[in-house]
């Protein structure tokens, strides 16, 4: 590992060492809970999942979400000279600015579901950060990754210690729950190779239209996603590596968003394929940050679900969407809180003279 900018406190190799288990006891302790609740016992499926392994995350029976935060990661990518996307790369900063103003659709559906929007720019080419967006630019885009590397070790590591220290000063903001997004025109390209390296899976059948290329656009992608593999060789047993090689740099991000969370002992929301990427690389620096990780929606990029599968995470919302921003994310959010006040407030078996199931 190479030696970290100074402003970061911890470097990434002895952080993912810190990151703890849940907390058994507690998941023991909601998992009887849960059975003595008036309903036929598993009869709330994935909620009662979830009740259940947010206790361990935070050590709390009915943990408290009242504060939620949705971390949107913005980068740019030089791989979009190759043609694999519909729009240009101008459209990341407008959407920045648009986040900022509260004109997108995760800024639509997280004041709907009560979660504050972050957004971070952590490479994209914008050449002045639109207000009201967090400036922490490791550098404007990265190079195109069919001929080189998309960046050096060094950045992929920068950019992931920025997303820890995001989750950490989110922690001390008293948010209780972090939900992943990002947006990167481009970004499913590196997306879509990083499941190829890491699942071995063909690229053709992993890669789908992103936000919207056409049926040359596509042909176009798979064999750019194939060639940025063989040109750069990623190692899959390295994360790093295969984030540097064939990555993004908000990708990095949320990976450090989630390992950040994981250390913080806070839940993690992820979104599409792109920060489910982020979570294949979040989990292969530690395995440790699986258990805290949650997964939202099934996106429509196929290599989605044969990620998802993979970490062993089920989606709850199956809408459709592939829009990214972290809007599958905190759509999630309501049913986390459903799941804590199930707990919380449904009368007992004993409270109506019952034995129990
Ligand atoms: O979240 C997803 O699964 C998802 C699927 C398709 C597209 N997107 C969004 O669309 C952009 C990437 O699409 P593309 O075609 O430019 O690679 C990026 O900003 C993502 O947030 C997101
Ligand atoms: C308009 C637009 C909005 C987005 N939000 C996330 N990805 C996006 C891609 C486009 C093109």
């Amino acid at each position: 590992m190479q030696q970290l900018n100074s402003s970061h406190h911890l470097q990434l190799e002895s952080l993912t060492r810190l990151i703890s288990l849940p907390d058994e006891t507690l998941e023991q302790q909601a998992r009887d809970r849960i059975d003595q609740l008036t309903k036929p016992p598993g009869s709330l499926g994935l909620l009662e999942e979830m009740a259940i392994r947010l206790a361990g995350i935070t050590g709390e029976q009915t943990p408290d979400m009242s504060k939620k935060a949705i971390v949107v990661c913005c980068g740019d990518h030089g791989v979009v000279e190759e043609g694999v996307t519909a729009y240009p790369s101008e459209v990341t900063e407008k959407m920045m600015a648009n986040f900022a103003a509260g004109g997108a659709a995760i800024n639509v559906i997280a004041r709907q579901t009560k979660a504050d929007v972050y957004v971070l720019d952590v490479g994209s080419r914008a050449r002045t950060v639109p207000d009201g967006v967090i400036d922490c630019k490791v550098r404007p885009g990265t190079d195109n990754m069919a001929s080189g590397p998309a960046m050096s070790r060094d950045e992929a590591v920068q950019a992931v210690m920025t997303g820890v220290e995001m989750a950490r000063r989110l922690k001390q903001e008293g948010v209780r729950v972090i939900g992943v997004g990002e947006m990167g025109i481009g970004n499913t390209t590196p997306a879509t190779a990083i499941a190829a390296v890491i699942t071995g899976s063909p690229v053709d059948q992993l890669t789908g239209r992103g936000a919207g290329v056409d049926d040359a656009g596509m042909l176009r992608k798979i064999r750019v996603i194939e060639q940025a593999i063989r040109v750069n060789q990623p190692d899959p047993q390295d994360p790093v590596d295969v984030l540097a090689k064939v990555g993004g740099l908000e990708i990095a991000a949320m990976a450090g968003v989630m390992l950040g969370g994981a250390l913080e002992r806070m839940p993690v929301v992820i979104d599409g394929l792109i920060s489910t990427s982020a979570a294949m690389i979040a989990v292969g620096l530690s395995e440790r940050v699986k258990p805290y990780l949650f997964a939202s929606h099934l996106s429509e990029e196929p290599a989605h679900r044969i990620l998802l599968e993979k970490l062993g995470l089920t989606p709850l919302i199956h809408a459709r969407m592939r829009l990214g921003e972290g809007t599958g994310a905190a759509l999630l959010f309501p049913m986390m809180e459903a799941a804590v006040a199930l707990m919380r407030e449904m009368a007992t078996f004993a409270d109506l003279g019952l034995e129990g199931p």
